[in-house]
C-alpha cells in the first residue's frame, strides 16, 4: 500500500503516477495493491481517479490513462494534530489486501510534499501510531540547511530506524547515471582518463525551459540552489568524481560516491557562484513582489582530492531557460595543436535526459586529400541496448521501495557532507540574483564561470 501524502502535487502528477503506471506496465507491481492519498482539503476517491488519469494523459502513457484505475482512493486530510480519516483508511486497505489468506501488507508513506512538511508530517506518523514497521519515502531537499538537515535527522531517527528510511534524489535513479561508473569501471579506456591528468573540467549541465507557475509556492520558498544544486547536481558530481568503490556492488558505490562529497570544497559565493533570476518571475501567482528567490544558479565547485585536485565542476541548472537538457560532460585535455593545427575538442559526454544517452566526441581527420583536422561525434542511445526501454526514475526507485532495496538512495553522511559544502551560499556572502531574460542561458556572467571555452550545451 502507497499512502501519498500530497497526491494532487506536481511532482505527483509528473513522477509518481507516471512511475506506477510503468511499474504496471512492466508488471513488477504487486497483484494487490493500493494508493491512498492525502492532502491538506478533502476530496473523493472519484476526484483523485480523476487527477491521476489527467496525469497519466500528460504525463504518461496517454492510451493507457486508465492503467491505475481501481487502485486509487483518496484517504483525507492528515495532520500532525489531525489524523483525518487516514488511520481508518489504511486499517480498510490493509484488510482488503490482506484478503481471507490474510497476507502481510506493506505500507509505504511518500512524503511528496514541501520540505518544510517533512518534520511535521513525520510527527504526524508517530502522533497517530503509524510509523510501526513502515517504509517512509522523504523527497529531496532534505533539509534546507546544515541545521535544519540535522533537527530532520535527528527526528527520523527518533521515530523511525534508518532502514525504514528512503530519501529519493531520482538522479540517482536515471539509468544514464548509473551508466556513468559502468562506462568508467567496465571500459580502461575511459576509466584510463577519468582524472585531473586528462580531463580539463567537468560540466553538469541541467538548464530546464520549465516554469514553476504549477509549484509556486514549494518553488518560491526553495529556489534553484536547493531544489538542484545542493541535491541533483552535487549527487550527480559525487558519481562523477568517486574514487574506485571497495567493491562493485551497490552499497560500495553509495560509499564511494558519500566519500568523495567530503572532499568538495566549501562554495565560496563571490567567487564562484552566480544566481539569477527570470524576468517576470515576480508576477507568478504565489510569488512574492519582492522575491530573492534564484531561479537559475551555476557554480564552480572544486573536488579536493588528488584525483581531481585542480579540475572545476561547473555546475548550472536554472527555469526557463534556452533549452532543456541534462548533460554531464568531461572535457578532456587535447594537444594545443597538431599539424599546425588547434586539435579538439575531446569529450565524453553523458545525456541524463529521457532513456540516456552517451556521446563521444573525438577529433579525427577532415575526410580529403589533405591532412586537416574535424571532429567527429559517436552517439549511443541507452534505449538502443538490448533489451531497450529502460524504467523511468521514478518508476526504478518506486520499486526499490517496494522491494526494500535501500541502495540507490542518499544516506545521512552524503547529505551531512553535501551540506557542509553548500553552507556559505546560505550566509551573507550569498549573491543578489541576476536578472536574465526568459528563453536565454540565464545572467552573462555565468558564462564567465566556464572560462575562455564557455559551456558546451550554450556552444552547440
Ligand atoms: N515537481 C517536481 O518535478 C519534483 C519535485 N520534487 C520534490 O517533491 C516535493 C513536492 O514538490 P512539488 O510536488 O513540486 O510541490 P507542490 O507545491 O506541487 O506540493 C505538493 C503537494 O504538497 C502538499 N502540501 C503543500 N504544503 C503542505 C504542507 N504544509 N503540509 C502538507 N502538505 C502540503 C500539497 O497538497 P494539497 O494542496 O493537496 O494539500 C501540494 O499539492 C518537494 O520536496 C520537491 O523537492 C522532486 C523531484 C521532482
Ligand atoms: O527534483 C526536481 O527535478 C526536476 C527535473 O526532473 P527530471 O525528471 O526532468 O529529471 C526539476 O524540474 C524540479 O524543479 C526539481 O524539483
Amino acid at each position: 500500500m502507497l499512502v501519498l501524502h500530497g497526491s494532487r502535487g506536481d511532482l505527483a502528477r509528473r513522477m509518481v503516477y507516471p512511475g506506477l503506471q510503468a511499474l504496471a506496465a512492466a508488471d513488477l507491481l504487486p497483484e494487490r495493491w493500493l494508493l491512498l492519498g492525502t492532502g491538506r482539503q478533502e476530496h473523493t476517491d472519484d476526484e483523485l481517479a480523476d487527477v491521476v488519469r489527467e496525469s497519466l494523459r500528460e504525463h504518461g502513457d496517454a492510451d493507457r490513462a486508465d492503467a491505475l484505475d481501481g487502485h486509487v482512493r483518496y484517504a483525507s486530510t492528515f495532520t500532525e494534530d489531525e489524523p483525518g480519516g487516514l488511520v481508518d483508511a489504511i486499517q480498510a486497505a490493509t484488510a482488503d489486501l490482506a484478503g481471507d489468506d490474510d497476507a502481510d501488507v506493506t505500507v509505504v508513506h511518500y512524503l511528496a510534499v514541501p520540505p518544510s512538511a517533512f518534520a511535521p508530517t513525520t510527527r504526524g506518523l508517530r502522533a497517530h501510531g503509524l510509523a510501526d514497521g513502515v517504509r517512509v519515502v522523504y523527497e529531496k531537499p532534505y533539509g534546507t540547511s546544515p541545521e535544519s538537515f540535522e533537527e530532520l535527522d535527528a527526528l527520523v531517527h527518533e521515530v523511525l530506524d534508518e532502514e525504514q528510511v528512503f530519501r529519493i534524489d531520482h538522479f540517482l535513479g536515471k539509468e544514464a547515471t548509473q551508466n556513468l561508473h559502468v562506462l568508467r569501471f567496465a571500459n580502461e579506456l575511459f576509466g584510463g582518463i577519468w582524472s585531473r591528468e586528462h580531463v580539463a573540467q567537468v560540466q553538469i549541465d541541467v538548464p530546464e525551459t520549465l516554469d514553476v507557475a504549477d509549484r509556486a509556492e514549494f518553488y518560491d520558498a526553495t529556489g534553484a540552489a536547493l531544489d538542484m544544486l545542493v541535491t541533483h547536481l552535487f549527487q550527480v558530481a559525487a558519481q562523477v568524481a568517486m574514487g574506485p568503490p571497495a567493491a562493485m556492488d551497490a552499497q560500495n558505490l553509495a560509499a564511494a560516491r558519500e566519500e568523495v562529497i567530503r572532499c568538495f570544497r566549501p562554495l565560496d559565493p563571490r567567487e564562484d557562484v552566480v544566481l539569477g533570476q527570470f524576468t517576470g518571475y515576480r508576477d507568478i501567482e504565489g510569488v512574492a513582489d519582492d522575491s530573492t528567490t534564484d531561479t537559475f544558479v551555476a557554480a564552480r565547485l572544486w573536488v579536493d582530492d588528488d584525483r581531481w585536485r585542480g579540475v572545476p565542476f561547473l555546475l548550472r541548472t536554472g527555469k526557463r531557460m534556452a533549452a532543456q537538457a541534462q548533460r554531464v560532460t568531461l572535457v578532456l585535455r587535447t594537444p594545443d595543436e597538431l599539424f599546425g593545427e588547434p586539435a579538439g575538442p575531446g569529450r565524453v559526454s553523458v545525456s541524463l535526459a529521457g532513456d540516456g544517452a552517451i556521446d563521444i566526441t573525438t577529433t579525427v581527420k577532415r575526410p580529403g586529400p589533405d591532412l586537416a583536422l574535424a571532429t567527429g561525434t559517436a552517439s549511443l542511445a541507452l534505449d538502443d541496448v538490448e533489451p531497450g526501454d529502460p524504467l523511468p526514475p521514478y518508476a526504478s526507485l518506486l520499486h526499490d521501495v517496494l522491494v526494500g532495496d535501500r541502495t540507490l538512495f542518499t544516506s545521512p553522511d552524503g547529505l551531512r557532507a553535501a551540506f557542509a559544502a553548500f553552507a556559505p551560499l546560505l550566509g551573507p556572502d550569498r549573491p543578489e540574483p541576476e536578472p536574465y531574460e526568459p528563453g536565454t542561458w540565464g545572467p552573462a556572467r555565468a558564462d564567465a564561470l566556464a572560462g575562455p571555452d564557455g559551456w558546451v550545451l550554450t556552444r552547440s
